[in-house]
């Protein structure tokens, strides 16, 4: 507005009041694409326009797109992908110039890509104007204004033009953000694509899913990318981190294990940077942390979704810097480090919920691999079973040696909500109960007999359950000791008479099981 007392132009209180808000968004900004979000939200309800959007150069594709917008579904933001010198926009973005449609349904240059304007009326404007950082342009800002009379859009121009400058440094580096998440994203493509691929010696299973996965270490383990490890608890995530590093020119250097949900939020920080003597109470030593301990390694952080926010900020530096101090520290110190995260919670939704940084998650996702969860790859159970049984005769010294194919057909249908620490269990149980060095059906737990084991809800009282039960471990032990149903009743340690009365009580019958070869007792 002009001002009598200075005779120019000056800045009302509202405008201020408007630059300040815009400017602390930004100064604040911990979610970019967010924040710019609410400052077209902002920019709408200062210049009463009813659309904004900001557009981003995808300078590998060489098109312009709609990054953030304010009154556009997403639909319409997909909808709006500019080449260079197309429409108003593109034209911008040509000449580096502002643009000033006054109406957008006279003049030919406007486009309408987004499917916007088709509900305007007449005499609605289209401002757009170059966001342009360090010298170079990065997209454009622009927006949709009715008008009842014809007006000078100047005043609505010189705001945009602030703005702009504002925000010019965040939509540069969201334009960076793209580009990473793009070539990632085709770096993961042909990664996938192409044809693998030896198994790590320390893990198990030969299911096309798991063959994938294999490939994916292979590929990516000699370079030193930031790799994130995502699925359920108990699908072996540890092993796949220990797999990629000694699969990587840094196996011989350290492998160190973070378990970031083990850790209390006032230990987690001296714990992963150290810190000196006296920095808090009870630090009587100078204590090195997780990273300087993984130099020339790799540090693997577990259940990073559990990490606080004030720690992400810290670990965010170290990703991008490889440095840190520690706590209590001024000196900066350099770490050579390769960062594996794992993690089963749902980032996107934290992020969502503002539990998660995003730029702290882009920084990490960098190369997402998932581990498929046991029932996706039930093919692997058989020979996971082995291995446990080897293993298990190894560390407890016992001498089983196999497993019935009726209890194996048990352990393909069942569920596995815990995956293969699940499966491990379930098979040294198995083994301490079994009394003949085989796995059979009765030697396995309760839960995997019943319908439950499926996944679905068991029908029927818990008599129905138990009488299930009861029928199949007879049954086993019959088949077992070859329809002996003396011996049968010793080896679950009933009487004769009990053994008697349940036979027929389920109407078993046991010459059926007088004359089974070895290989039918299963
Ligand atoms: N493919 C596999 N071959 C052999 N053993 C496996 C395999 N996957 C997992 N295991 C074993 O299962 C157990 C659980 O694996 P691990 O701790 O790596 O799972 P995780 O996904 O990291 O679990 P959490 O999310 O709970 O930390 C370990 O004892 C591991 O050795």
């Amino acid at each position: 507005m002009f001002c009598e007392r200075t005779k120019r132009n000056c800045f009302a209180e509202s405008d201020l009041t408007f630059l300040f808000t815009i400017s602390d968004i930004i100064s604040k900004s911990q979610n970019i694409n967010k924040d710019l979000e609410l400052v077209l939200a902002n920019l709408c309800k200062f210049l009463n326009a009813q659309y904004s959007m900001i557009t981003i150069i995808n300078r590998n594709a060489a098109i312009i797109e709609i990054s953030a917008a304010y009154g556009l579904t997403d639909e319409e933001k997909h909808r709006g992908v500019y080449k260079i010198g197309e429409g108003v926009i593109g034209e911008v973005v040509r000449t580096k110039k502002a643009k000033i449609i006054a109406d957008v349904s006279k003049d030919p240059h406007f486009l309408n890509k987004t499917g916007i304007a088709t509900d305007l009326v007449h005499n609605t404007a289209f401002l757009c104007i170059p966001i342009i950082s360090e010298d170079e342009i990065t997209g454009t800002l622009s927006i949709h204004k009715y008008y009842s009379r014809v007006t000078d859009f100047s005043p609505e121009l010189k705001f945009m033009n602030l703005v702009g400058l504002l925000i010019g440094k965040n939509v540069a580096l969201r334009q960076k953000q793209i580009e990473e998440m793009e070539q990632l994203r085709a770096e993961n493509r042909r990664l996938k694509e192409s044809p693998l691929a030896h198994r790590p010696d320390n893990i198990v299973g030969n299911s096309s899913l798991m063959n994938d996965l294999y490939g994916m270490i292979e590929k990516v383990a000699p370079i030193n990318t930031t790799v994130m490890i995502r699925g359920e608890s108990g699908v072996g995530k540890e092993l796949i981190a220990e797999a990629i590093h000694r699969a990587s020119t840094r196996k011989n250097g350290p492998f160190i294990k973070v378990n970031c949900s083990a850790l209390p939020e006032t230990l987690i920080e001296s714990e992963l940077f150290g810190h000196e003597k006296g920095s808090f109470t009870g630090a009587n030593t100078q204590h090195a942390g997780r990273f300087e301990m993984a130099d020339g390694g790799t540090i693997f952080l577990d259940e990073i979704g559990e990490v606080p926010l004030s720690i992400q900020v810290k670990l965010l530096r170290v990703l991008q810097q490889r440095q840190f101090e520690r706590v209590g520290g001024t000196k900066t110190l350099d770490v050579n480090v390769r960062v594996i995260t794992a993690t089963n919670r749902n980032l996107e939704d934290m992020i969502k919920e503002n539990k998660f940084r995003e730029d702290f998650y882009y920084r990490i996702n960098v190369f997402p691999i998932y581990v498929p969860a046991l029932r996706e790859r039930r093919a692997d159970i058989p020979i996971l079973v082995d291995h446990f049984i080897d293993k298990l005769n190894r560390i407890n010294g016992t001498a089983v040696k196999r497993i019935t194919s009726g209890a194996l057909d048990l352990l393909m249908m069942y569920h596995w909500p815990g995956n293969i620490r699940e499966l491990e269990n379930v098979i040294e149980r198995a083994m301490v109960l079994s009394s003949d060095n085989v796995i059979r059906s009765y030697t396995l737990p309760p839960t995997l007999q019943t319908a439950a084991s499926s996944g679905t809800p068991s029908k029927g009282t818990l008599n129905n359950v138990l009488e299930k039960v009861e029928k199949q471990m007879i049954l086993d032990t019959l088949i077992a000791t070859r329809g002996n149903s003396a011996k049968a009743a010793q080896t679950l340690g009933i009487t004769e008479r009990i053994m008697g009365l349940r036979i027929q009580k389920y109407q078993i019958d046991v010459q059926n099981y007088k004359h089974l070869s070895d290989d039918d007792n299963n």
